[in-house]
């Protein structure tokens, strides 16, 4: 029986979004034998701040251990959260595959009394360390005060517990996929939060050369995802812009067109630049390249230059 090793992270997400590839892969190769080897990231293990980690230049901060597994053979089949995947790979690893997206919205999880987010009283405290969250949150509602919030989604889900927020931002895919769904208060409507580039979706990175582990990932590919996060990458690639930027990008498809909006914000949220564009799906990835494009035309260059520093 020929064996296939597939490798993650150790978090509660990156095993539960594991073994549902896994599972998934099994359905379509049932004589493969599927292991799983989880793998420590710099991202894992820092007590550092996440911010002084970027500004080492720590693009893929959740990545680069798991790609070195990949280039040495320890594994076959990298699981990814897309969001966390830088938009171009090293020369050797592509990303085989994209599996059928769940929600990409953010949700609201919040203590009694606290459940929506246009209802929160006067200067409620958000956690959430995500500085797109954050950024659209004060355009939104600049009398809320946001509140750094680190750690995994058990960590950030126990904070609710103490007395220093009164609500937190997650992603929904995050809940969904570790069967904390009941957990979810509210869906926030992209209009109001629009969300990370990929968010919600996985990505499969292999051996380019690798041809058999290709083949395999391949079988869960779902094509409608890969146009939208297609678009919604460009679009963060084309403004000189990573995971860590204040840039929300979202796609839909509807009868074969492609519908892209997308926004870039100052860190406090003062200025949120929009827009937004349509076309062929077929055309996804130069949508993506032709609104970022646009909108550094309109002035979002200075502002995601504002918050590389
Ligand atoms: N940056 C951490 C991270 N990476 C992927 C997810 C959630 C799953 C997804 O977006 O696919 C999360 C947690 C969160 O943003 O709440």
């Amino acid at each position: 029986m020929r064996s296939i090793t597939v490798g993650t992270r150790g978090s509660t997400l990156a095993l539960a979004q594991t073994h549902w590839v896994v599972a998934r892969l099994k359905e379509e190769w049932p004589d493969t034998d599927f292991r799983i080897q989880t793998i420590s990231t710099k991202g894992d293990r820092s007590r550092e701040s996440l911010s002084s980690l970027v500004e080492k230049g720590n693009k893929g901060l959740w990545v680069k251990e798991i790609e070195d597994a990949l280039l040495n053979k320890r594994i076959d089949i990298a699981v990814h959260s897309l969001k966390d995947l830088p938009t171009s790979q090293p020369d050797e690893l592509e990303v085989a595959s994209i599996p059928k997206r769940v929600d990409a919205r953010d949700v609201l999880v919040g203590r009694e009394g606290m459940k929506r987010l246009a209802e929160l009283p006067q200067g409620a405290r958000i956690g959430t360390s995500s500085v797109r969250r954050r950024a659209f949150l004060q355009a939104f509602r600049p009398d809320l005060i946001v509140k750094d919030l680190r750690g995994n989604i058990d960590t950030r889900l126990a904070a609710l517990g103490g007395d220093e927020y009164d609500a937190i931002i997650l992603a929904a895919a995050g809940l969904i996929r570790t069967e904390q769904r009941h957990r979810i208060d509210e869906f926030i409507e992209p209009g109001i939060l629009l969300p990370a580039p990929g968010q919600g979706a996985l990505a499969l990175e292999t051996r380019s050369d690798d041809d058999l582990s290709v083949e395999v990932a391949y079988a869960i590919h779902d094509r409608t995802t890969d146009d939208r996060v297609t678009a919604e990458r460009e679009f963060l690639a084309g403004l000189g812009a990573g995971c860590m930027a204040p840039v929300g990008a979202h796609a839909t498809i509807k009868n074969g067109v492609l519908t892209l909006e997308g926004w870039v914000a100052a860190l406090d949220g003062s200025r949120v630049l929009s827009g937004s564009t349509t076309g062929d799906a077929s055309e996804c990835a130069d949508l993506g390249a032709e609104l970022a494009e646009d909108m550094l035309k309109q002035g979002a260059a200075e502002l995601v230059e504002a918050a590389r520093v």
